[in-house]
């Protein structure tokens, strides 16, 4: 494990990039995990939940323990993450979601901010990927930028990176791709109200 060089890099720069967080073997074995049945990603949560294939084309499955071991150690691992980022930075993570996602020739995600407006509670993005032998000519890179649109870096989306974000700070996307990409998305929570109910975390 890492997490030092993570805290410092949040610390200093809102986000860091981790490469071979996992062995390939265990990529292949989470990779193994994935169920056989996607949907189509959508933007929002809840009742403002829609699909937009404008803005995303990507599909996607949520992780469950029920997956398999290796989706467990995987969420084992974010929970680690979780609770070494709230010993440091008091931010009161409450729960990690995550999804693989899928991206098909032609797909991609035009450019966003994770968190949904008037819901706040995403604080910290995790992106994990799963592909071997990533070449330049797949593209499907993570671009990032900062508040002021500054590019900060184009990240291949090669298999054992974890890229780690604050979720308030750092627009993204994801170029189209010309090969098949897979990803883990995730998102660190805290409990947020959201008009008069508490917005309780799945
Ligand atoms: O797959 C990626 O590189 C990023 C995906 C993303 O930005 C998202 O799902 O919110
Ligand atoms: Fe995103």
């Amino acid at each position: 494990m890492n997490n030092g060089k993570l805290i410092d890099a949040l610390f200093t720069q809102g986000w860091f990039v981790w490469d071979d967080f996992l062995t390939q073997d265990k990529v292949s074995e989470l990779k193994a995990c994935i169920p056989a049945d996607w949907s189509q990603a959508g933007i929002g949560r809840n009742e403002t939940y829609l699909t937009k294939k404008a803005i995303r084309s990507d599909k996607i499955q949520w992780l469950s323990s029920d997956m398999g071991p290796p989706v467990t150690d995987f969420l084992q691992q974010m929970n680690d993450i979780r609770v070494e980022v709230n010993r440091h930075f008091f931010l009161g993570l409450f729960e990690y979601e995550a999804h693989f996602s899928k991206y098909e020739q032609g797909d991609f995600y035009q450019k966003h901010l994770d968190c949904f407006r008037g819901q706040e509670n995403r604080k910290l993005t995790t992106v994990f990927y799963l592909n071997d032998d990533w070449q330049p000519g797949h593209g499907g890179c993570l671009k990032m930028y900062d508040l002021d649109d500054n590019e900060l870096a184009t990240l291949d989306p090669k298999a054992g990176r974890l890229v780690v974000f604050l979720s308030e700070l750092f627009p993204h996307e994801v170029l189209p791709v010309t090969q098949q990409r897979f990803s883990i998305a995730g998102w660190f929570r805290t409990n947020g109200v959201s008009g008069h109910q508490l917005d309780i975390a799945r």
